[in-house]
């Protein structure tokens, strides 16, 4: 697999503090790849110096195998980005504004009705853009960045600010980059449940460091249930456990066993029944998503 985009100790100080704190981004050619983070982790931050938009403090960034910094303008031509709120001229139509940015670009005719067909704005390119909703302000800034049908593609929270059918229609475009066009695509969003229906790997970002990245599989294996057991005696329980090879954590009234499977519950329920520990309880918690991501970024409120 082609790494298209490798951070190394990718970092960003404003005033005295790191907002990005020695990341390692890896993103392989054809992956939806998903930024996730609450607000504030430094989505935008690490984006923009993937970009060229923010210097980093310290740190490589290294895109379609060259560095950055040394290649930036050959780069930036095969990439194309929607990073905060896009910018237009507000009083010419979305075409003449696709316009604009072809001429920038040196993007062939074609592009411009492909790009604007893809985002589904063929039928209102002749109106003002700032007669336009900011769903359609928003999917116009989405047509600008394919509009060079770059190799690259990312894009910083998207979704904002469209309605549901809305986020469903960018989604499912997303979704179909790489395949139809051969695209790498990274996308940064504060929603999980986003993340995890268009993105085939993830990396999640929380007070400027990565706490994890991987494949979204490799996300979800990690929401594998966990078996909580109650029993008369939960200290000794757990050192019969431990004994058997079965390892058992305290948890209030209960003890956790990680990641067994139901032969092994059997086998610990046998241990403690045949040592005359009664089992007063087992249960299944199942342990989502969601749960991950908070245990990983410790933060519960802002989600
Ligand atoms: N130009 C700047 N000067 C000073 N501080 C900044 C600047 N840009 C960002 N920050 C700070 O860096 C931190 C990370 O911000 P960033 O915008 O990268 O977060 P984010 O993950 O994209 O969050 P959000 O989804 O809210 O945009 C924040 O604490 C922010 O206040």
């Amino acid at each position: 697999m082609n790494t298209i985009v490798s951070t190394h100790n990718l970092s960003k100080r404003y005033g005295g503090a790191y907002r990005v704190n020695d990341v390692n981004l890896t993103v392989y050619e054809g992956e939806v790849y998903g930024f996730l983070g609450p607000n504030g982790a430094g989505k935008t931050t690490t984006l923009k110096m993937l970009l060229g938009l923010a210097k980093p403090t310290e740190g490589k960034v290294m895109i379609l195998g060259k560095d950055f910094y040394e290649n930036s303008q050959a780069i930036l031509h095969q990439t194309g980005s929607l990073i905060e709120s896009p910018s237009f001229y507000g009083h010419l139509t979305g075409l003449e504004n696709m316009r604009v940015m072809q001429r920038l670009r040196e993007a062939p005719d074609k592009n411009v009705m492909e790009a604007l067909h893809i985002v589904r704005l063929e039928n209102q390119k002749d109106k003002k853009v700032s007669q336009y909703s900011l769903g359609m302000k928003q999917r116009l800034g989405i047509a600008m960045a394919l509009l060079a049908f770059p190799k690259l593609l990312v894009l910083d929270e998207p979704t904002n600010g469209l309605d549901p059918s809305g986020i469903g229609e960018v989604r499912e475009l997303i979704k179909s980059l790489p395949q139809k066009y051969g695209m790498t695509v990274m996308i940064s969003s504060h929603l999980l449940s986003e993340i995890e229906q268009i993105a085939t790997s993830v990396g999640i970002i929380n007070d400027g460091k990565l706490l994890f990245q991987g494949s979204m599989e490799a996300l979800q294996r990690r929401s594998t249930p966990s078996i909580l057991i109650k029993t008369e005696n939960n200290e000794a329980a757990a050192k019969l456990l431990l004994s058997g090879g079965i390892r058992a954590l305290p948890k209030g009234e209960v003890l956790a066993l990680e990641g067994i499977d139901d032969r092994r519950v059997a086998e610990a329920n046998r241990l403690l029944v045949q040592a005359g520990i009664d089992v007063l309880r087992i249960e299944e918690h199942k342990r989502n998503l969601e749960s991950i991501f908070l245990e990983l970024t410790g933060k519960e409120k802002s989600l």
